[in-house]
């Protein structure tokens, strides 16, 4: 058999039966969580704590990109299909590390301001001979598994005036295939669709958030929502939000599918909903029929959400004793810093126990309401909430391990202050305001004042019986990559100081370490080929958080690591990373420097960083430019060669005066941090 035979046979038996419910002994990692309960706990055991220090490199695979990885490596029958940024899918041969094809959806570069985040994308389901990617411009596309050919385009999108874009992995269920998006940081309203799997067919969609109440309601789950949000605010000019920008599970017995849905659109609920309410379903866990949409139950985790406190982080359905009694539940981290446990077949609430620090809630109530501190709602000034907005566990994946009853969760805090914004209106376009549609759309400013909290970063053991940290590793920095766990007593996880790391599951000590060139945020998979057991992990440092901080020196392209016991091939040279020398010489007006503050805030710290604060993560720092590239910044700035990478391109947005307050700023700050 030739590769590409291989790919295509291998990828036509994942279909219903394939794809387990939960964290059944398969060779294969034929879905992004493994199975439909998303557990990521492989029974697979050649690889243990006895053996895990022999660990070597069997070979490594070039991605060819410079910007975020977040894709789990999909493998069936020693073919692995995974995605590096821009949405770009690569089908590797894991018995030689060879390209099988490589397909790159051309997403259009110039676009990639239009996403939060990164121009990232978490991977790829399989189907009876077919792999789907979702587009970073909206498509859904089924290509062939065995040559990488287009079968299949759908564009998901309902409107391409808002900044919609796909960076989570589509799932398969019952024959369909499922795909949210993300925007709510633009002003979108969120939604789900399923396709038919071979056709391309659209389903059925399910909206998130009510749209204008003025319309027909598309049914009733959405007539229930409305009257949790206030119409003064208009909610449905700005599109509520609510994205599903990551997880999906499904349950077979139940014939139940779950989705986490996002944040609001702004994130001032007093822009919003300026009378308050709940403002269903933002930020909620809601099980939808598979097969129809049909919605059934939710269960909203932080209602009212005034923090880009989403519920799109990874779930995973276990079935565990909770005081005696064996209960089918969703466990749940979502950014607001509670762990949770929710009874999946009907959406109660069990329990919820913070992970972190937080300091916008003291406690769930027997009903499940959070007892929120008033305080936390106060955005009359920069307001340090607890988790900040990037959460205090983002989309890096978590692992649930029956055999030690343990979640291994990446948790984190990147510290972030908001103050409202009193002056908001939707698509008002002042650059001086985060809402210039190129900057966050958030009615909100971040960090108007320094915020004063610690940035954390914490490989996490969560019992979820007992509600408390069985053990947790200290990070050197937040964000750091999702998790795997295994029957071999394991867990792997690599981190965003450049290190792939395998701890005793049931003790967290640590058994294995080796360097990975750059940092990482993805999660590692683990499978069999020819019998022998593998671990792999997608390598490229990125997303919200790195694409403008790094913590490690080395640097690298996007990598494919493999590993197995006594691999002995070479590590490929990492690069140095260099931030370069501090911006000296730019002449500018200190008068100006405050009004630059404002605009650099507003349009270039989210991408760029703190000029020579931060160093650089996988776009420049512009605090260790040469003098000449600030001097002619509005030659980046207006219609600039960067925009063929995703740069917005600010003409009408910013004036030349903006530039030269930018400037001031950029100069002012790198002046003020210069060791004397
Ligand atoms: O509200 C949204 O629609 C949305 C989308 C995305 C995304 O699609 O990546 C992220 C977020 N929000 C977000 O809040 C967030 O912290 C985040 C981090 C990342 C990432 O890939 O690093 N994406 C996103
Ligand atoms: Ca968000």
């Amino acid at each position: 058999q030739t590769p590409a035979e291989r790919a295509a046979s291998a990828v036509k038996k994942v279909n219903g039966s394939f794809i387990r419910a939960n964290a059944a002994k398969t060779p294969d990692w034929p879905s992004v969580g493994l199975d439909y309960a998303e557990t990521r706990y492989s029974r697979l055991d050649q690889i243990n704590t006895g053996n895990v220090k022999q660990l070597g490199l069997v070979w490594s695979y070039n991605l060819e990109s410079t910007r975020g990885v977040e894709a789990t490596p999909l493998v069936v029958d020693g073919v692995m299909y995974v995605t590096a940024s821009w949405s770009v899918v690569h089908a590797i041969d894991v018995r030689t590390g060879q390209r099988i094809w490589s397909y790159d959806p051309q997403v259009d570069r110039s676009k990639g301001f239009r996403g939060c985040c990164d121009v990232v994308n978490r991977g790829v389901a399989l189907w009876e001979g077919k792999v789907y990617v979702g587009a970073y411009d909206g498509r859904l596309i089924a290509l062939d598994a065995a040559s990488g050919r287009v079968l299949w385009e759908k564009d998901t999108l309902i409107d391409h005036a808002r900044s919609y874009t796909i960076t989570g992995a589509p799932r398969v269920f019952k024959g369909k295939v499922l795909i949210g998006n993300g925007g709510a940081e633009y002003g979108v309203r969120g939604y789900i669709t399923a396709y038919d799997a071979n056709t391309g067919d659209q389903k059925w969609r399910w909206f998130t958030v009510p749209g204008d109440p003025a319309k027909p309601y598309e049914d009733a789950s959405m007539e229930r929502a409305a009257k949790t949000w206030d119409p003064s605010g208009k909610y449905w000019e700005a599109g509520g939000g609510g994205t599903v920008w990551d997880t999906m599970a499904f349950d077979p017995e139940l014939n139940l599918m779950y989705i986490g849905t996002g944040n609001g659109s702004p994130w001032a609920r007093s822009k919003r909903s300026p009378k308050g309410g709940d403002n269903l379903y933002l930020a909620s866990i809601v099980a939808l029929d598979p097969d129809t949409g049909a919605y059934k139950w939710h269960y909203q985790e932080t209602p009212g959400d005034n923090w880009d406190y989403t519920s799109t982080q990874p779930m995973i359905l276990a079935d565990i004793q909770v005081t005696g009694k064996p209960r089918k539940v969703i466990l749940h981290a979502p950014k607001n810093g509670f762990f949770f446990v929710i009874d999946r077949t009907n959406g109660q609430f069990i329990s919820a126990k913070n992970f972190v620090e937080v300091n916008w809630a003291t406690g769930y109530d027997a009903k499940g309401r959070p007892i929120e501190i008033a305080a936390a709602r106060q955005n009359d000034k920069p307001g340090e909430s607890m988790p900040g907005p990037y959460g205090a566990h983002n989309w890096h994946p978590m692992s649930f391990n029956p055999q030690t009853g343990l979640v291994y969760l990446p948790a984190q805090h990147v510290p972030i202050n908001l103050m409202d914004d009193k002056d908001w209106k939707f698509n008002e376009n002042v650059a001086l305001r985060p809402h210039s549609n190129q900057g966050w759309n958030t009615a909100m400013f971040l960090n108007a004042a320094p915020p004063t909290s610690k940035p954390m970063g914490r490989l996490v053991a969560w019992d979820p019986v007992a509600q408390k940290e069985a053990w947790g590793v200290e990070h050197v920095s937040p964000w750091n990559g999702g998790t795997l766990t295994t029957a071999g007593n394991l867990v792997f996880q690599g981190t965003a100081d450049g290190r792939m790391v395998a701890y005793d599951a049931k003790t967290g000590a640590k058994l294995w370490e080796t360097p990975t060139g750059t940092g990482v945020v993805a999660a590692p998979s683990t499978y069999l080929v020819d019998g022998k057991q593998y671990v792999s992990v997608a390598v490229g440092w990125g997303g919200v958080y790195g694409q403008a901080t790094r913590a490690t020196e080395r640097q690298g392209p996007g990598t494919v690591y493999t590993f197995a016991v006594g691999g002995t091939a070479k590590m490929p040279d990492f690069v140095e990373y260099r931030a370069g020398k501090l911006l000296q010489g730019v002449k500018y007006d200190a008068a100006k420097v405050e009004a630059g503050t404002g605009l650099y805030v507003s349009n270039c710290v989210l991408c760029h960083g703190v000029p020579g604060v931060d160093r650089g993560g996988n776009i420049p720092n512009l605090g260790y430019m040469d003098a000449a590239f600030i001097e002619n910044l509005d030659k980046f700035v207006f219609k600039g060669p960067a925009m063929a990478r995703g740069m917005p391109d600010f003409t009408g947005k910013l004036s030349m005066s903006d530039v030269e307050a930018i400037k001031a700023f950029i100069q002012g700050t790198v002046d003020a941090v210069r060791p004397k």
